[in-house]
C-alpha cells in the first residue's frame, strides 16, 4: 500500500484516532531503525501512514530519536507530504495553552543530532529559507479556520536539545528573540523532511508558558502531557478534515524538487556504497546504484 500523506504523532499522541490500520510495517533503513512500526490504514478511506515520533510507550528522549531512520521509511512508504505534530511551550502571552499554531520558521539550537542523510561521498546543500511548505501549512490554516479551531499561522519555533526544560533565563533570551514557541523536535525533522523532497508542516500545540513567567513556577513534563490530552483531539479534527482536501490535490510547490540545485558532487566521483545508501532520495537525478 502506498501512503501519499504520513502523520508523525509526537508528545501526547501516540495512535491516530479514526485511522482504519491496515497493518503496521517494521521497516529497515540504512540509517537503522524507526521509532517503531509505521501504521498504515486509511484515514475516512485515504491511505495514510502514521509513525509515533517517540515510539511506543514514549521511549526516546528527543536527542534519541532516530529522525533520519523515521523521515526514510515514511519515503519509502510513498509518502509525499508530511503533518507533524508537536507540543510546544508559548514563548509569548498571545499564544495560549490549548492553541494551535502552524509554524513557518526556526532557529535551531540542537547540538547532538544527526540532521542530514548526506555525507560519505555525496554532499547536498538543501536550500531551508523557508523551512516548511507554505502550501500544506496554507492548508491546514485554513481547513483549522473554517473549523473554528483556535489556531494561527506564521509561528516561530526555537528547537532546543533537552531533555531538560529551558531555565529563566533562557525562556526569557527566546522570548526577546521575538520567537513564538519552543520545542526539541521540529527543526531535525524539518531537514530532513526537505533533503527527502517531503512537503512538510508542524502542527505545534501549545501546551505550557515554558518558563518566562516570574509569577509561576516552569514548564514540567506531567503538566504537559495533561494539556496535550485535554486538547489533542483538536489536532485529530484538523488532520481528519485536512486529508480528504489534499488526497488527490498534485503538489503546487517546489518541496518535491528540493534536491534539484543542492546536489553538489561529481557524480563520477560518488563512492557505490554512498549510491546504494541515498538510492532511494537521489536515483531521479542519475546517482542511483550502480550494479
Ligand atoms: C513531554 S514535554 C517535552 C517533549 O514534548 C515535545 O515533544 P514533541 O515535539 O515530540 O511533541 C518536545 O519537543 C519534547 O520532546
Ligand atoms: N516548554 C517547552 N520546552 C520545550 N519543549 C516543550 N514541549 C512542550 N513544552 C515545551
Amino acid at each position: 500500500m502506498n501512503a501519499p500523506i504520513g502523520i508523525i504523532g509526537g508528545s501526547g499522541l501516540y495512535r491516530m484516532e479514526g485511522l482504519a490500520l491496515d497493518r503496521a510495517v517494521a521497516v529497515q533503513t540504512p540509517f537503522g531503525e524507526p521509532s517503531g512500526p509505521v501504521h498504515l490504514g486509511a484515514l475516512d478511506g485515504i491511505p495514510v501512514a502514521f509513525l509515533a515520533r517517540h515510539g511506543e510507550g514514549h521511549r526516546f528522549t528527543p536527542s534519541e530519536v532516530n529522525y533520519r531512520a523515521n523521515i526514510w521509511a515514511l519515503k519509502s512508504l510513498g509518502v509525499e507530504r508530511l503533518i507533524s505534530v508537536s507540543a510546544v511551550g508559548s514563548l509569548q502571552a498571545r499564544h495560549r495553552p490549548g492553541e494551535l499554531r502552524l509554524v513557518s520558521q526556526f532557529i535551531d539550537k540542537t547540538r547532538h543530532r544527526k540532521d542530514t542523510f548526506f555525507g560519505g561521498g555525496l554532499v547536498a546543500h538543501v536550500s531551508f529559507a523557508e523551512p516548511t511548505c507554505t502550501h500544506l501549512s496554507g492548508a491546514l490554516l485554513a481547513t483549522g479556520r473554517a473549523l473554528s479551531l483556535p489556531v494561527e499561522g506564521d509561528a516561530l519555533y526555537v528547537c532546543m536539545e533537552g531533555p531538560a526544560f529551558s531555565t529563566r533565563a533562557e525562556s526569557r533570551l527566546h522570548q526577546s528573540w521575538g520567537a513564538d514557541l519552543i520545542g526539541m523536535t521540529q527543526v531535525t525533522e524539518a531537514r530532513l523532511a526537505r533533503e527527502a523532497e517531503l512537503c512538510y508542516a508542524c502542527i505545534a500545540l501549545v501546551t505550557d508558558y515554558d518558563a518566562w513567567r516570574e509569577e509561576e513556577e516552569g514548564v514540567d513534563a506531567t503538566s504537559v502531557l495533561e494539556v496535550m490530552h485535554a486538547n489533542v483531539d483538536k489536532a485529530q479534527a484538523l488532520l481528519r478534515q485536512v486529508v480528504p482536501q489534499l488526497s488527490g490535490a498534485p503538489r503546487a510547490c517546489a518541496c518535491g524538487e528540493a534536491l534539484k540545485a543542492a546536489l553538489f558532487t561529481a557524480p563520477e566521483t560518488v563512492p557505490a556504497e554512498a549510491r546504494k545508501r541515498l538510492d532511494l532520495l537521489v536515483s531521479k537525478y542519475g546517482y542511483g546504484m550502480v550494479d
